[in-house]
């Protein structure tokens, strides 16, 4: 049985996007924890922590992590699922993690090109390049702890799954 495949990184690193086309090529079911999420509850992300608080959105986002984890998936997390101990260790434990690593001049760029407030209201008020490289500087440590593969995420999608794909093979060999 092929155990699940969790993306994690900052926002704007890809992890919906390359997901998708990973999930494609290695025929797995495509999950992603922020739309699961606010279909499950009918509310976008920005009103979940409008009506909720973080602490709100970050307890609902643990228990759709744990209710969407199952074999044959690739499951894109939203960017700050590994703040959670617990979600670090249950995704480690339960399947395989690779980090979608970019520089902040690369996912501001994209975070700029396409804002998407709903799923990504503001995280500390800034700016959106002095809110990534804020965000980045306080989690790049917990995306390594919680990863067991890193990969460049500022190539190309196809060339991003295609790396992916060597790490996988290099895990089921292992
Ligand atoms: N490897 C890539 N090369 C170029 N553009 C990309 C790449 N990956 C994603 N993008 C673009 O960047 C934007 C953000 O990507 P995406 O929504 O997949 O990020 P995400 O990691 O899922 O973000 P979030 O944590 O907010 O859910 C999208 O518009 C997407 O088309
Ligand atoms: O980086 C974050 O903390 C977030 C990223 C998004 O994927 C969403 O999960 C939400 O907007 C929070
Ligand atoms: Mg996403």
């Amino acid at each position: 049985m092929t155990l699940p495949i969790f993306l994690v990184g900052a926002r704007g690193c890809g992890k919906t996007t390359v997901g998708l086309a990973l999930a494609l090529a290695q025929g797995c079911e495509f999950i992603d924890t922020d739309h699961w999420l606010q279909e499950e509850v009918k509310q976008s992300i920005a009103t979940i922590v409008d009506n909720e608080g973080w602490d709100g959105f970050r307890a609902k986002e643990t228990a759709a992590l744990e209710a969407v984890t199952a074999p044959a998936r690739v499951i894109a997390t939203g960017g700050g699922i590994v703040l959670s101990e617990y979600n670090r260790r249950f995704m480690r434990e339960k399947g395989v993690v690779i980090y979608l690593c970019a520089p902040v001049s690369v996912l501001a760029d994209r975070l700029e090109a396409f804002p998407e407030e709903g799923q990504r209201p503001t995280l500390t008020g800034k700016p959106i390049s002095e809110e990534v490289s804020e965000v980045l500087a306080l989690r790049d440590a917990l995306y390594r702890e919680a990863a067991h593969y890193v990969v460049d995420a500022a190539l190309p999608p196809e060339q991003v799954v295609t790396d992916i794909e060597a790490a996988l093979q290099l895990a089921r060999a292992s």
